[in-house]
């Protein structure tokens, strides 16, 4: 298969890049800066625990999008706030049947299309304010996916995986079409989870329960996962950001399929792991507030749903975020352990 990843130097897309790669499809990854030199000299690295040496994939790498050929498939793995400046040049090199797969955390542009009901093609302001991603991109060539793994980037070109491999796939309208399948086996080949899921919006909440949460409370107190989940204030405040977030997403005729104590049992599992948001703040790079917090928010209104830990936390990250871009990465404290 013919797969195009923008990001693909970065700790999602790096990883899906070379294991896309070493399974034989014909993988470009469009990155940029430090990172693109990396690749194009030594290839993409991937490190992961069971493998004796670095999984090394020697990709097709190009700065520029419309340098890429009409992919098949199109992962787009940057972060929620770098869609907006690439949504043009990405659709321009779509053909009728390039599926376009966003990989990013939190409530997607694409939420309410091709969703019956109240809310029908609603816009998602937070994540794509004037509805720029909407009418760009057709909803009939979006297959939506959530990203369940954790990996980092070590070095440029260099991607450190953390756990897990489960990255499950649904049609908008949820139907089983020929391309999912396809696609979910083309994963399954690289190592990948995909199950083919009907109701692919319940799954994005149920990871958002996690992200919305203990990403910005990591970059408030520098704690790690297992940390918040075994501090009884940071894992109280947790499990009420939770709640509520719970309440927007059921007026939404979301379900999920485990409760808010199992969900916070998952992520405490996953160990002394920096989230993505701590990583950033650490890095001094922006942080991904509005797709994971304001997203909610946002629902929470159009849905008269009361968020009061929700908005107290995002006004604490929103503010933090600001002061570390205002003094261009100063503020963001050393790391604390680790990676
Ligand atoms: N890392 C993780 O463990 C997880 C991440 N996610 C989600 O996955 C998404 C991607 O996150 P992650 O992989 O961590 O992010 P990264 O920052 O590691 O990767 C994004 C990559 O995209 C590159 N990029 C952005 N814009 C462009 C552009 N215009 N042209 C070329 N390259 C570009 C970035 O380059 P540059 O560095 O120069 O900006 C970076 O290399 C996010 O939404 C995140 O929330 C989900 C689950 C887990
Ligand atoms: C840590 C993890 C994997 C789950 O919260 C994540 O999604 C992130 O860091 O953004």
């Amino acid at each position: 298969m013919k797969i195009c990843v923008i990001g693909g130097g970065g700790a999602i897309g790096g990883y899906l890049a070379v294991m896309l790669a070493r399974a034989g499809n014909e993988v470009t990854v469009v990155a940029r800066g430090t990172t693109l030199a990396a690749v194009k000299e030594r290839g993409l690295a991937l490190i992961m625990d069971d493998q004796p040496e670095p999984l090394v994939a020697h990709v097709k790498a190009v700065e520029k999008i419309a340098d890429v050929e009409t992919p098949d498939v199109i992962m787009l793995a940057v972060k929620a706030h770098q869609v907006d400046p690439i949504i043009h040049d990405l659709a321009a090199i779509m053909g009728p049947e390039t599926v376009l797969i966003p990989m990013q955390n939190g409530i997607p542009w694409w939420y309410f299309q091709k969703l019956a009901g109240e809310y029908q093609d609603h816009s998602v302001e937070t994540v794509d304010a004037g509805g720029v991603a909407k009418k760009a991109i057709n909803p009939n060539n979006i297959i939506g996916c959530v990203v369940y793994p954790a990996t980092f980037t070590q070095a440029p070109g260099v991607i450190r995986h953390v756990e897990g491999n489960r990255f499950p796939l649904g049609e908008l309208d949820g139907k089983p079409t020929e391309r999912i399948q396809k696609i979910s086996e083309v994963m399954a080949a690289a190592g990948f989870k995909s199950p083919i899921l009907e109701d692919i919006r319940s799954e994005i909440w149920l990871k958002l329960w996690g992200n919305m949460t203990f990403n910005p409370i990591s970059a408030l107190t520098h704690g790690t996962l297992e940390g918040i989940c075994q501090y009884p204030l940071t894992k109280e405040l947790a499990r009420n950001m939770m709640a509520e977030a719970q309440s927007v997403a059921e007026k939404l005729g979301v379900t999920f399929r485990v409760d808010i104590e199992r969900r916070i049992a998952g992520a405490e599992k996953v160990g002394k792991h920096k989230t993505s948001m701590l990583q950033d703040l650490e890095a001094g790079r922006s942080l991904e507030i509005d797709a994971l917090l304001g997203s909610a928010i946002e629902l929470g209104q159009i849905t008269q749903t009361p968020t009061p830990c929700l908005n107290a936390v995002f006004a604490l990250t929103k503010y933090l975020d600001e002061n570390v871009q205002a003094s261009k990465g100063s503020l963001a404290l050393p790391s604390v352990s680790g990676y």
